[in-house]
């Protein structure tokens, strides 16, 4: 099945309309089947050996999104003061999540031993699993701004904060915790590069033909 120049070009605005979302999130609720069709595309990710190593715990508890929030805050400060003076100034002030503003949180996990212990493709990279995770993430963040609903993935938090909180087993691995909803709207380029943290790389500099470090196109 090929894709036209009109689908192509619904992808690529998807693509590049994708934002990390912290300060648009508006309290709408997100309808079931909205949610479904999200998770779906993140349940249709590649995996390694097609290990679907992921689950998908939508949180909508007032409480526990206060929990998870807190945790935030706690690690938040541990962060601020990782930085140097000017830098850690600069990182405060900077609006790193939306847990509560957003109606719906979504903590994606990975189950490492699912359908173990040998899994296919796994063998000498085991991190394969996680990375898998990942791809269902971006699935999940490119269909959710394909329904105008904002994403955003809040790292900031330790993992036994969120594991309290959504009661998670030991052994499953959170992978991310990701605010959900609809916004106000998407800006047009990352907050931290509008807010001076860091610009985009030019992607002449990120792409290598032959070997490391050999940016021109000598073929
Ligand atoms: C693995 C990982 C972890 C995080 C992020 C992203 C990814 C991929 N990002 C979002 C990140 O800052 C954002 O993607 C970049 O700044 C680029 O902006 P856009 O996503 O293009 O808007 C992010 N943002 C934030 O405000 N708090 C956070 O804890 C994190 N953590």
């Amino acid at each position: 099945m090929n894709i036209n120049q009109t689908e192509r070009d619904a992808v690529y605005k998807t693509i590049f309309s994708r934002r990390d979302v912290r300060a648009e999130f508006k309290s709408d609720p997100i309808p079931d089947d909205v949610l479904g069709r999200i998770l779906k595309a993140a349940h249709h990710a590649p995996s390694v050996g097609f290990m679907q190593p992921w689950d998908f715990i939508v949180v909508k508890n007032q409480q526990t999104k206060e929990k998870i929030k807190h945790g935030f805050e706690l690690a938040h400060a541990q962060s601020a003061a990782m930085f140097t003076d000017d830098k850690s100034q600069s990182y405060k002030k900077l609006k790193l999540e939306g847990i509560l503003e957003s109606p719906m949180g979504i903590c994606v996990t990975c189950d490492r031993s699912r359908n173990g212990p040998i899994i296919l493709g796994r063998t000498i990279k085991p991190e394969m699993d996680l990375y898998s995770t990942v791809c269902a993430i971006q699935n999940l963040w490119l269909a959710a701004r394909a329904e105008n609903i904002g994403i955003g993935w809040v790292s900031i938090v330790h993992d036994d904060v969120i594991k309290e909180a959504l009661q998670i087993p030991d052994d499953i691995n959170i992978v991310a915790y990701l605010c959900v909803g609809y916004v106000s709207h998407f800006n047009d380029q990352p907050d931290l590069e509008k807010h001076g943290w860091l610009a985009r790389r030019p992607l002449e500099s990120a792409i290598h033909f032959d070997s490391w470090n050999n940016h021109s196109d000598n073929k």
